[in-house]
């Protein structure tokens, strides 16, 4: 569950003072997430969503976040909007933690995935790329490969506690995938942007069968876009049983093609960007696993469930998935 900070009743309804959006009626905990504290927040206007925002997310990059959500949201992605109280701020503080309040999209994420859903996220993840481009600030992607040499190195030493040999196997494909990667030595730049970089299934609504929005942008960042592409893949492409299911891959991919054309050098790249991707999550997850005591309240996510996907894509490097 995610609530790390409890709001006080009084302290809440102080903090809207500062905004036109109603008074208090209820304001329930979020027990989704594992990130940020959310709230449920239902005022005598409308229903919000309230966060305070925990842990990984640098309250200096809030603005950057809330910026793009507005922006987006403002240009016809469906998406929260972030309110702004009485004096146009998006980012308040409440319970000594830095907070927003964002509009409440209808739907609800589906834990069962289907061909048809993944290319409705392909080409909604496209749009998302194309509208990104009227917003000009940069966000350098601060889990990019960088990041995950030093998160290799600091789970070096418990890792293996999870599975014999598991270090070894991520070292031994991030060596391969790193002179591989986009715009380093001789490898070609791909067209970059502003990417969601977090586009799994509990980040996306559906009402009715239809794509209904897009939530969480707080990894969004600027990057490849066939990486975020890619990071959709691994999220939504496998089976319960990690098996990869390509229709699915491709009628995304088709999908997201329809919207906005993939270079060549795109598509060359998708499969390192697809096992770049993979390390990634293990690699949070493990360092995650490894950092969070089983009894917190946190549910810790498997690393091993995307080790497989490494191994999957790092196999496909030389001659595609699709
Ligand atoms: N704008 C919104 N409209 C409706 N529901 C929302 C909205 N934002 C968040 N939620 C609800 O809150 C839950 C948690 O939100 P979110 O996924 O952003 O949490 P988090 O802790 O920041 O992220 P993470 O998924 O990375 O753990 C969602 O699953 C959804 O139920
Ligand atoms: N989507 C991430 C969690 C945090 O965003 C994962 O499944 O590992």
């Amino acid at each position: 569950m995610a609530v790390y900070t409890e709001v006080p009743e009084d302290a809440l309804a102080a903090f809207l003072e500062g905004y036109d959006i109603g008074r208090p009626v209820a304001c329930h905990g979020i027990a989704e997430g594992v990130e940020n504290s959310n709230f449920l927040l239902k005022t005598t206007q409308a229903t919000f969503i309230l966060t305070l925002y925990e842990r990984r997310v640098n309250p200096d990059e809030l603005p950057w976040f809330l910026g793009l959500m507005q922006y987006l949201a403002q240009h016809g992605l469906s998406c929260p909007l972030p309110v702004a109280d009485r004096q146009g701020r998006t980012l308040r503080t409440l319970s000594g933690r830095p907070a927003a309040i964002t509009t409440f999209l209808p739907g609800g994420w589906s834990r069962q995935v289907d061909v048809d859903m993944c290319a409705q996220v392909g080409g909604a993840l496209a749009r998302l790329h194309l509208l990104g481009e009227g917003y000009v600030a940069e966000r350098p992607n601060s889990m990019g490969p960088q990041a995950w040499t030093d998160l290799l190195r600091a789970c070096r030493a418990r890792g293996d506690e999870v599975r014999p040999g598991l270090i070894r196997a991520i070292a031994d494909t991030l060596a391969r995938v790193l002179p591989a990667w986009p715009g380093t030595g001789g490898n070609p730049s791909l067209p970059r942007g502003q990417i969601h970089a977090d586009l799994f299934p509990d980040n996306v609504f559906f009402r009715d069968g239809k794509l209904s929005g897009i939530i969480d942008f707080y990894f969004a960042c600027t990057d490849w876009y066939a990486y975020d592409l890619a990071i959709t893949v691994n999220a939504w492409c496998f089976d319960d049983m990690g098996r990869f299911v390509p229709t699915r891959a491709r009628a995304m991919v088709e999908a997201y093609r329809h919207v906005r054309p993939l270079e060549d050098a795109e598509d060359a790249a998708l499969a390192t960007l697809a096992t770049g991707a993979a390390i990634r999550f293990t690699l949070t997850r493990l360092y995650d696993w490894i950092n969070t005591p089983p009894d917190a309240l946190v549910t810790r996510k498997d690393p091993l469930d995307y080790l497989a996907r490494m191994e999957f894509f790092a196999s496909r490097m030389d001659e595609g998935f699709l």
